[in-house]
């Protein structure tokens, strides 16, 4: 079947909306939202201007319609074009993904991290992100990871593949003690292992560039830190590039700033392992990418020829995390069977997607009626996931 078929064989999949009350997306809208904005509020001393901007997102976003950004915002041509389809429109009546994009772009704007001025360039999620590295319980994670070394490659891309998966879950120390069992029982929660695929693509000697797409800082990037090591370390890849946010997202997203916070970490609680990762960024070895597409309303249907580049000239590229998922196959309401190849066939290259579901988005995955005859909850609270492969 041609690529041309495969995509005219799709089910037509309507958009994810928000538009039901007390469904998930709709909560993400009428409660997480304000939720957040009162975290940012909190989390800083901020001036009454900025106060009475976040005050006003609040009533937006619970009950607003979708406005133009600022005229004299940097980017108020590109808002102007996406939100052409929407202008004048409730949240909740857009897809999902555009609206939560809408939020935090509209959140950045009322705490003028683009402005000129004081607040400029300050992350509003930092007090958060900080936290989370300074969990002690993060020790024990990084002493398990560090456990690693000198294992056969295979065991250590295994265990540091899963660790990679689960990294917002908080037991990576028992994960990694125990790799092959940890993995077994474990693979009961995969809704999708294609874990002998991603392994094909990732065999000692082999070299290429793998792309990681990574997700969130902290917790979640550290281990992703580890998978580069082990695949810079045994020649599974011989170059790597870590694509992060280029602006806060999310709350969580890594950024670069992130990334050095993550280091700084490492310094104390794993020195060798963080010399590695800074002789790899100074050889080239390791290379940061940003992109502003990371934070745009779009899917990767829609990626810039600077990254479809990147993505078409590497032998692999990881995507990490709920979002980029919901972004490389579409936000729609797809049967969980649909073929995962038949959704990412237009990605330039090969590419796996690790995750685990924190929102209902699922295809490739025939075998859930059971768990769906259960209700939705299973696909939104992070105790699934999976690992899908497009070669
Ligand atoms: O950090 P992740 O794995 O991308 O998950 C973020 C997820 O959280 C949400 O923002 C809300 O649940 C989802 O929309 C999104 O997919």
């Amino acid at each position: 079947m041609s690529a041309t078929d495969r995509e005219q064989a799709l089910p037509d999949a309507p958009p994810i909306l928000s538009d039901v009350p007390g469904s998930f997306t709709w909560r993400v809208l009428h409660d997480r939202h304000p939720a957040i904005i009162e975290q940012v509020t909190a989390a800083f001393p901020y001036p009454p201007r900025i106060r009475a901007a976040l005050a006003r997102l609040a009533t937006d976003a619970v009950s607003g319609t979708v406005e133009p950004l600022p005229a004299d915002a940097h980017d108020a041509a590109d808002w102007a074009r996406w939100s052409a389809p929407y202008l004048g429109m409730s949240w909740y009546d857009v897809p999902f993904l555009w609206a939560e994009n809408y939020f935090y772009r509209r959140l950045l704007e009322a705490v003028e991290y683009f402005r000129p001025g004081p607040w400029r360039g300050l992350d509003p999620f930092t007090p958060q992100k900080s936290a989370e590295l300074a969990d002690p319980a993060l020790d024990a994670d990084l002493a398990a990871l560090a456990g690693l070394h000198g294992r056969p490659a295979e065991e250590q891309l295994t265990a540091a593949v899963d660790a990679a998966l689960w990294g917002n879950r908080a037991d990576l120390a028992t994960r990694v003690s125990d790799p092959d069992a940890e993995h077994r029982k474990q693979a009961a929660d995969l809704v999708a292992d294609d874990s002998a695929a991603l392994r094909g693509f990732l065999t000692p000697g082999t070299g290429g560039t793998v792309c990681l797409v990574a997700d969130n800082a902290g917790r979640e990037l550290i281990p992703d830190l580890v998978l580069v090591d082990v695949l810079l370390r045994n020649g599974l890849a011989d170059r790597v590039e870590l694509h992060l946010k280029p602006q806060p997202y999310f709350v969580s997203d890594a950024m670069l700033h992130d990334l050095l916070s993550c280091l700084r970490r490492l310094a104390d609680a794993e020195p060798a392992l963080r010399e590695r990762l800074w002789a790899a960024q100074r050889d080239g070895s390791l290379e940061v990418v940003t992109d502003a597409f990371y934070c745009e309303p779009l899917s990767y249907h829609d990626l810039p020829e600077e990254l479809a580049g990147r993505f078409r000239a590497a032998k692999l590229t990881i995507v990490k995390g709920d979002l980029n998922y919901r972004r490389l196959v579409g936000d729609r309401h797809w049967p969980a069977a649909t073929p995962f190849a038949a959704v990412t066939g237009y990605f330039p290259g090969a590419v796996a997607a690790l995750r685990t579901l924190k929102s209902e988005v699922l295809v490739g995955a025939p075998d859930v009626a059971a768990l769906d005859a259960a209700g939705v909850g299973w696909r939104l609270d992070g105790t699934h996931g999976l690992i899908q492969v497009r070669g």
